[in-house]
């Protein structure tokens, strides 16, 4: 899977270098390229943005970086078709292009699971008041575009939730987790939040660990678990829950 990332602060995505990114990287299952948008602009100055036409606070994204780093993208992997993860995907063999934006789709956990499945993805990180919508325009002429929010609250750009998003999908792609198992029970994997987890000691500071998780009997634990699912959804987040457990 490729993954190119637009963005005026190519060094904030160092942190894709640790951890199980970083490892997917270096395996060669993910392939990450960081694109500093400055690279595409012609003056002295680098500028990447403007007045907004019709007057407004801030400033937006100029277009013209944005058509010639995205067009260099798209040119370079034409010419290398990247490799779909298992599983069946769009079926579009059209690139993704995805625009964090307050004003988009919020991004899901079904989201995470879609993108994994990608063989190509190319993110634009936005900064200021945004980018002109003709960048958007003129990219859905070749490829997928989707603007996606990482949630209802305002962020100043589109780089943390970028790196969010690499996260959610980036570890549902095959080999990337070394025990598959662990990403099936988790929140919103099923639809439910997940249960409470325990570990050594027994006793702590005077709180014990639920009998049930001691017993060894697996489906009596299962069953606990089920339930503090439901029970935790229920409480939490009781829209999540499916209308026959509500
Ligand atoms: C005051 N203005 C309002 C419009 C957005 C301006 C900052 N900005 C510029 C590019 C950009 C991209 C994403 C997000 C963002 N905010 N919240 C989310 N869930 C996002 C996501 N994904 C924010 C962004 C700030």
């Amino acid at each position: 899977m490729r993954v190119d990332i637009v963005t005026i602060f190519p060094e904030f995505f160092q942190v894709l270098d640790v951890s199980l990114l970083g490892k997917a990287r270096q395996d060669g299952i993910i392939d990450v390229r960081v694109h500093d948008l400055r690279d595409a602009t012609t003056d002295r100055h680098r500028t990447v943005d403007d007045t907004p036409y019709g007057g407004g606070a801030g400033m937006v994204m100029k277009p013209e970086p944005w058509g010639q780093t995205i067009d260099a993208i798209l040119d370079d992997a034409a010419g290398q078709p990247a490799v779909p993860a298992e599983g069946s995907g769009s079926g579009d063999a059209r690139p993704l292009v995805v625009f964090p934006s307050p004003a988009g789709t919020v991004f899901t956990q079904a989201t995470a699971r879609r993108y994994a499945l990608e063989p190509h993805i190319v993110f634009g990180c936005g900064r200021y008041e945004g980018i002109d919508q003709r960048v958007f325009d003129d990219t859905a002429e070749r490829a997928r575009v989707e603007l996606v929010s990482l949630g209802d609250y305002v962020l100043n750009g589109g780089e943390v939730a970028v790196t969010a998003m690499i996260e959610a999908f980036g570890r549902l792609v095959p080999g990337v987790v070394g025990n598959p198992e662990s990403l099936v029970e988790e929140s919103h994997e099923d639809g439910l939040l997940e249960y409470p987890s325990y570990t050594k000691p027994a006793l702590w500071r005077g709180r014990e660990v639920p009998d049930v998780l001691l017993s060894g009997h697996h489906a009596k634990i299962a069953a606990w678990r089920h339930e503090q699912q439901i029970e935790r959804t229920r409480r939490v987040r009781p829209e999540l829950l499916p209308p026959e457990l509500r």
